[in-house]
């Protein structure tokens, strides 16, 4: 569990946030100047803070009033930034053990096989830095900083400098490692999808405050957060089941709220697994009938459950399908000539191509890491 409560003058930003959170994975999310990084490089001990309590498992780290402060190298708390920050003299084998030596003997866990196994860069020991692609950069600065034997692993937007094709090449590696390891993680982003495939607890910050804070599907699924809402690409996140793969249209078929999605292939699941999945806002249609004959394959039934206030022309509507909640952002005149109020029955229609690869992610994180399977690194 970890306790931030921090207030903090930086220039004239005034950052006076405050969150807690057991989960595995906690994106910090924001724009631009929210003041995500400032928070967790008062959680880190880069900066600080005029008056704070910090606490990482009970043990504090920063108590102002008490005047306790701990210094960064003893905090056990391991960044990976947006660029690498690799030593470009020392091979990757040099730059994974390197962290090492700053922890304890008697602290250590993870073994370099293991964290080289998870990441995928055993080809790449024997390398410097320079013949190393900005994923792989990534994938070797991860893999130091777990070394390390952190008690907390810091990533700071550490797919922002990557093209599409590097981040899409990252994310499963992401995910593996947070699922196979137990080392919480803070993750500062400003990417809805990395949000929604990676973090099971989510904070959201706005002009150095904690605007909104709680399980990811929960946050995402409020229609009250409009510097949030606006920002990212609008959706829901929701906990589905692989039925079966359909080989011959390259479809996978998943249970989702007691119905049937269409999706293109989810090749690196198995039948049975659960899966996350991101339906952006944008991507579905409503209509008050069942609807028939469409090219359409995804249909879901669901009650009208809240509709957002007005932004111009457009209204995000929160649908209740089974429990699991749905966006759907529609214009106000649709919500007007189709009568739609709090209670009435719709039906989602979701296009399965607008349910690309990036918008899945394996579903354990949702159980705050419980059914995962913890490897000691
Ligand atoms: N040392 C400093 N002195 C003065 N102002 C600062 C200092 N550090 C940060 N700021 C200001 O504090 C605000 C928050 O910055 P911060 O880097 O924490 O935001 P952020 O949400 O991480 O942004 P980004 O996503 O762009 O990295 C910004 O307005 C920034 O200019």
């Amino acid at each position: 569990m970890i306790r931030v409560a921090v207030q903090h003058r930086l220039g004239s930003f005034d950052l006076n946030a405050q969150f807690e959170s057991d989960g595995r994975v906690t994106a910090l999310f924001g724009r631009s100047g929210s003041g995500k990084t400032s928070l967790v490089n008062a959680i880190g001990g880069l900066i600080r803070p005029a008056c704070a309590h910090i606490s990482l498992d009970g043990e504090i780290l920063v108590d102002t009033e008490q005047r306790v402060f701990v210094a960064k190298h003893r905090r056990r708390v391991a960044y990976v930034f947006q660029d690498a920050r690799l030593f470009p003299h020392l091979t990757v084998r040099q730059n994974l053990l390197y962290g090492r030596w700053f922890t304890p003997p008697a602290k250590r866990f993870g073994q370099l096989a293991q964290v080289v196994e998870l990441l995928g860069i055993g080809h790449l020991l024997q390398r410097r830095p320079r013949n190393l692609s900005g994923g792989e950069k990534q994938r070797v600065a991860i893999g130091r900083a777990l070394l390390a034997s952190p008690r907390l692993l810091i990533m700071d937007e550490p797919l922002a400098s990557l093209d599409e094709a590097r981040k899409a090449e990252i994310l499963p590696y992401l995910e593996r490692l947070y699922d196979e390891t137990k080392v919480p993680t803070i993750y500062v982003s400003h990417s809805v999808l990395e949000v929604a495939r990676l973090a099971d607890t989510l904070v959201v910050m706005a002009e150095g405050r904690v605007e909104a804070t709680g399980p990811t599907a929960d946050v995402m699924a409020r229609l009250d957060l409009p510097p949030f809402t606006d920002l990212i690409e609008a959706g829901a996140v929701l906990e589905a089941e692989i039925l079966k793969h359909d080989d011959s249209f390259g479809l996978t078929v998943l249970s989702l709220c007691g119905s049937r999605l269409w999706v293109p292939r989810l090749d690196r699941h198995r039948v049975g697994a659960k899966v996350r999945v991101h339906i952006r806002a944008r991507d579905v249609m409503l209509s008050t009938r069942p609807p028939d004959r469409l090219s359409a394959l995804n249909v879901l039934r669901g009650t009208i459950a809240e509709i957002g206030p007005q932004r111009g022309p457009i209204r995000d509507v929160r649908l209740d399908c089974s429990g699991q909640a749905i966006l759907a952002r529609i214009t106000r005149r649709s919500v007007e000539s189709l009568h739609l109020t709090e209670g009435t029955t719709v039906y989602a229609v979701i296009k399965a191509v607008g349910l690309d690869r990036q918008t899945f992610g394996a579903a354990s994180r949702h159980a705050n890491g419980a059914d995962t399977t913890a490897i000691p690194i």
